[in-house]
């Protein structure tokens, strides 16, 4: 299996190993690829979009060619997990005219929605398909503001949503990449049901592994 990494900016080879890491979980052999081009998407399998700045990554997509992959690749039904910077990315909207949005997921996003007196943060956060809560990592993170009928809240925090799923696209405010925890990418890309599995991540990884 192949999951390719938009690499235009951000935090890209620690999807890639958490990728790798959520295959060998389910007993699949993932093959990561860094994407900086057109003509590699169409490959994948599977699709991340990293945190980093939206601003930048949007640019780069449609500049690059890139920005028409993505969407086949989500049309095509095939799973992509966009994180912080990614789901301002994938939005309708993103109430920025300097982020051109690829509207793929239907809802709007408030660019640094935690404001400048909590740039950063960690919460666990609860999530829906995970028994356990998940260490959210959040940096310069967005909200979701509005979402369509199509689109469910998997995690909200103080009262707004941080994850959200919509067909094939999972997308958090929060790095899951930046956490050992590799659980939101089973959900995301392998459609693991982790809901009754009270193991901690490693544990549980582990054992998947083995069976
Ligand atoms: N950590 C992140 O990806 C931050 C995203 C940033 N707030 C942006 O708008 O691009």
């Amino acid at each position: 299996m192949k999951a390719g990494v938009i690499a235009v900016q951000g935090d890209v080879s620690e999807h890639a190993a958490a990728i790798r890491r959520a295959g060998e979980a389910h007993g699949v052999d993932v093959e990561t690829v860094s994407i900086r081009r057109s003509g590699i998407v169409p490959d994948c399998d599977l699709l991340a979009i990293p945190g980093g700045e939206s601003t930048t990554i949007s640019r780069q997509v449609h500049d690059e060619g890139i920005a028409p992959e993505i969407r086949a690749h989500v049309e095509a039904g095939k799973p992509v997990l966009a994180t912080c910077a990614g789901l301002i990315v994938l939005s309708r909207d993103a109430k920025d005219d300097r982020v051109s949005t690829l509207d793929l997921l239907d809802a709007t996003i408030d660019r640094n929605a935690f404001g400048r007196q909590a740039d950063s943060f960690r919460a666990p956060v609860d999530v829906v398909g995970l028994e356990d809560p998940f260490p959210g990592v959040f940096i310069r993170a967005p909200t979701v503001d509005e979402v369509g009928d199509g689109v469910e809240t998997l995690s909200t925090w103080e009262s707004r949503p941080v994850a959200v799923r919509e067909g094939p696209i999972l997308a958090t405010a929060f790095h899951p990449e930046l956490t050992d925890d590799v659980r939101i990418h089973r959900l995301a890309f392998f459609d693991a049901d982790l809901a009754t599995d009270a193991d901690s991540p490693e544990d549980d990884a582990g054992e998947v592994a083995a069976e």
